[in-house]
């Protein structure tokens, strides 16, 4: 196979030839499999080791997928409803699945009997779930697992299938069981829990471990790993919840000392905007952290918002490609201002802005992307106090925290509150409609549906004064009602929240009017010029 100098990784270009980690995301493994193997595994194992790590199987979209009929089987197990024909359709579409794509009649039948073993072992959990009436976390996990398994044993079997030398590596039981105090058990939490750096340092060594005692140091087998890493303290769903194999490549990057993670999706990188939604969306050549983060939790679900911070740590950059076209430059994840693994630190950045055109410092100064968080509902809580309350946040918060409900965005004042959460059911999440009824003990409270938030979000926002009436003027333009406004702590983020029937065409003016190349230059000059 031929190799461009954009297509090697980056660390092949530094001269380097370690490990390079690559994730794949649970539909790119459901629609693409053998692009996998056959366009991108290849590519890069001439040059590097590689080790794979994949997400459970999705054969169309995410929330049809193995993982989601995983937790919809364990939901109806402790209903004592019929768990038994989503476990079968889980294991028709991998039993399926491996008929049509392994030739080979030896690697297809063990792949098939390993399958079915698995959906059984899942089947009989759920069973027992059904006996107790109960699902802990560490079953919940468990049950979960399967998704990743599956997935796994059937990428390591098509790539012995197509030439590649490959061995799975189930990662169910790297940790070692946390021991539940009789305490814990009966409040059913995990007071020791605690998922902190030292947790993680250890794990990306365990990780580490399992690779190495699996392949020896001069041998070309690629590991396949379980992008599921066992029971966390407090449950991998609870506590890191769905889009974890994104943090398990990144430990397993950070323990094996890689050159690069790379996380291959069906997109070329990130964008300016979601490019199915913005047709001049642009494909960004790098983005910092804490932006990623931004647009991830904000509704562009680029990279689980945990995996940055280790694999940063450790010097390691991140890169985002598209399994569709491998050949594409991708988006590199990482600071301005730290150097990469063996490089000096960078210049400091008023240095290194005193090197830039001005035309280049024109450019730089723009808000970086615009996003969308759909599935947004309002609660108002006006305080039936005459007078100032200094408890009001404070028990507010305490019911939240108590359905375990997060708040996107917040607008206060001493009587009043309006929170901004995500929902996704149909009606209302059972534990939110539980929050009301607790918190309209402390005044009149309403909660409202289909609102949408709207993010821009940008590194050099910070410095960019005037870019917040920008965002407003534009949505004003478009007669666009504001309901909540909010600038992120961290000064990198607006948002604001709108009804949903108008969010289409808030992203699409604010792209056009402070994102696009053309319009970007000639607003950021009038900002200056006002200024
Ligand atoms: N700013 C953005 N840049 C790139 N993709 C975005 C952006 N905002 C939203 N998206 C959407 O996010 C999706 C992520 O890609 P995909 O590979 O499908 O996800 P996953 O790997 O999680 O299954 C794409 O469908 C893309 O349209
Ligand atoms: N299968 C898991 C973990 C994951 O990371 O998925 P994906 O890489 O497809 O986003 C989930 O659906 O949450």
């Amino acid at each position: 196979m031929i190799q461009s100098s954009s297509t090697i990784s980056l660390s092949s270009l530094n001269g380097n030839h370690g490990w390079v980690i690559q994730k794949f995301g649970g539909t790119s493994v459901g629609k693409f499999p053998e692009k996998i193997v056959d366009d991108v595994v290849s590519l890069y194992n001439s040059s590097n080791k590689i080790a794979v790590v994949c997400s459970a199987r999705s054969s169309n979209t995410k929330s049809e997928g193995t993982t989601s009929r995983l937790i919809l089987s364990a939901d109806r197990a402790l209903e004592g409803g019929n768990y038994k024909e989503i476990i079968d359709l889980v294991k028709e579409d991998h039993v399926n699945n491996a008929t049509l794509r392994i030739k080979d009649p030896e690697i297809k039948a063990q792949l098939i009997k390993e399958t079915l073993e698995i959906c059984d072992q899942t089947a009989t959990l759920l069973h027992a779930a059904t006996v107790v009436e109960e699902i802990s976390y560490k079953t919940l996990d468990t049950i979960i697992s399967a998704g990743e398994r599956l997935s796994c044993l059937f990428v390591a079997a098509l790539m012995n299938d197509r030439g590649i030398p490959a061995k799975f590596i189930d990662l169910s039981f790297i940790i070692a069981p946390v021991k539940a105090s009789a305490m814990d058990a009966a409040s059913g939490s995990s007071a020791k829990a605690s998922l902190d750096q030292e947790f993680y340092d250890s794990l990306a060594g365990s990780l580490a471990e399992a690779v190495n005692k699996e392949i020896p140091e001069d041998s070309n087998v690629v590991p396949v790993l379980t992008g599921y890493f066992g029971v966390v303290p407090g449950g991998l769903l609870n506590n890191i919840g769905r889009g974890y194999t994104d943090l398990c490549a990144a430990l397993v990057a950070v323990g094996l000392d890689a050159d690069e993670l790379q996380i291959w999706k069906e997109v070329d990188g990130i964008f300016t905007a979601d490019p199915r939604k913005v047709t001049n969306a642009r494909l960004l050549p790098t983005v910092t952290p804490d932006e990623a983060a931004e647009l991830t939790y904000y509704g562009s679900e680029v990279i689980h918002p945990f995996t940055m911070e280790q694999v940063i740590r450790a010097k390691i950059p991140i890169i985002i490609k598209n399994v569709e076209n491998p050949l594409g430059k991708g988006t590199i994840i990482y600071p301005d201002n730290i150097g990469r693994k063996g490089e000096a630190t960078p210049p400091h950045p008023p240095l290194a802005s005193a090197l830039l055109s001005a035309s280049m410092l024109n450019k730089k100064k723009a808000p970086t992307a615009v996003t969308v968080k759909h599935d947004i509902v309002v609660i108002n809580v006006h305080s039936n106090k005459k007078t100032l309350s200094h408890g009001f946040l404070a028990k507010i918060f305490a019911i939240l925290d108590k359905y375990r409900l997060v708040v996107d965005l917040i607008s206060t004042s001493e009587v009043h509150v309006s929170m901004a959460l995500y929902n996704c059911e149909d009606g209302f999440h059972p534990d939110l409609r539980r929050a009301m009824k607790e918190l309209s003990s402390m005044g009149t409270v309403d909660l409202v549906k289909n609102f949408a938030i709207v993010s821009l979000v940008g590194k050099e926002m910070r410095h960019l004064i005037g870019i917040a009436g920008a965002m407003f003027e534009c949505l004003a333009k478009e007669k666009i009602n504001i309901e909540m406004i909010s600038q992120g702590a961290n000064e990198i983020n607006i948002s604001c929240v709108v009804n949903e029937s108008d969010s289409l065409k808030a992203l699409q003016a604010i792209h056009r009017d402070l994102l696009d190349e053309v319009e970007v230059h000639s607003r950021v000059a009038q900002l200056k010029l006002e200024n």
